[in-house]
């Protein structure tokens, strides 16, 4: 649905954005994830034509951005950091006025409004002038203007920020919702709200992209070892030896003891190897009960501080 091919930005000598490459599905919520400063923006106003990109393309169904702009623009619904609001007017006004720009046909503008502010739930602030609206209505008006035209592509740049935590619930809620029927990139710096919110994530640091894939396979597959977590009641210096011995086992540490007479161990492992029943069997045979025994997946947070750690990323 969108493709965007070796997407470079420079501002001077300096990359906003270097090399990016990535693809959205049709009907998927992805999440573009990165730090303050990493590009995120700039790749967004790139996709929805609001800037151009010093090299490559971005298309949208098939249409370049540059080339098509507005056949690729009729897609997308962009809902940017800064909502481009009109404080002045009453939210009914200021959607009519999208509708407008949009080209949104006269006879079917009341209905469509009336639909999109009850999906964002806005139908008693109407008549409310912008301005006075609170933080979060605010917001959700930005969503309505980026939903005016039934696009099928979403963008929405950081939407939760500035809001309070009741009031980020209830964007992510309703973003999830929309990406029941559009597709939906999300771009965010808070690693819990993409989690939360989409099926695939591209990690961007300092310009250039490090890192994109479900979120299943990015916990699992960075790491080329798997871990476990022991507790086990027994001598620390045999229970070792023989955790040690098991095949696959690569590494073999005593990281305390919190209950008399246990030890607790991290035990790394090959990737591909689950070493749970040797260890289980190992330590029968000895009489040394197991009592925990957890796989440490990699989380998340880590997988991201690894992939952005300041060595990483160009400029
Ligand atoms: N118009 C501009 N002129 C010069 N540098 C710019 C311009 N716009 C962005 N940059 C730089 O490009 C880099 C990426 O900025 P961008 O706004 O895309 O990051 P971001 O990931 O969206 O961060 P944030 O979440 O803080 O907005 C930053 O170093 C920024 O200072």
């Amino acid at each position: 649905m969108i493709q965007i091919d070796h997407l470079s930005k420079r501002y001077g000598e300096k990359y906003a954005v270097k090399d990016a490459s990535f693809t959205v599905e049709k009907g998927e919520i992805l999440g573009f994830l990165g730090r303050n400063g990493a590009g995120k923006s700039t790749t967004m106003n790139i996709i929805t034509g609001y800037i151009s990109a010093t090299e490559g393309s971005v298309s949208i169904d098939g249409h370049d951005v540059l080339k098509e702009p507005q056949e690729a623009k009729r897609h997308i619904g962009y809902l940017p950091e800064q909502p481009p609001l009109y404080m002045d007017m009453t939210v009914d006004e200021y959607l009519g006025f999208v509708c407008e720009i949009k080209s949104v046909e006269r006879s079917k503008r009341k209905a469509h409004m009336a639909e999109i502010c009850e999906l964002v739930k806005i139908s008693d602030m109407r008549k409310r002038l912008i301005k006075n609206l609170s933080k979060g209505y605010k917001q959700r008006v930005g969503l309505a203007q980026a939903l005016v035209g039934n696009p099928e592509v979403l963008i929405f740049d950081e939407p939760t920020v500035g809001l309070d935590p009741k009031q980020i619930i209830e964007i992510r809620k309703l973003i999830k919702n929309l990406g029941e029927k559009h597709t939906v990139i999300l771009s965010s710096h808070i690693l819990p709200e993409v989690a939360d919110v989409c099926e695939r994530l591209v990690i961007i640091n300092k310009g250039e992209i490090v890192a994109q894939d479900t979120l299943a396979n990015l916990t699992r597959g960075i790491s080329e070892s798997s871990r476990l977590s022991l507790r086990v009641l027994g001598a620390e210096k045999e229970v070792r030896k023989a955790l040690y011995d098991i095949t696959g086992v690569r590494y073999v540490e005593m990281v305390g003891s919190m209950e008399p007479g246990t030890h607790d161990f991290i035990l790394e492992a090959d990737k591909d190897t689950d070493v749970r029943k040797m260890v289980f069997n190992t330590m029968a045979r000895m009489n040394t009960p197991i009592l925990t025994m957890r796989p440490m997946d990699m989380t998340l947070e880590d997988i991201f501080l690894q992939l952005t750690n300041e060595d990483k990323g160009a400029n």
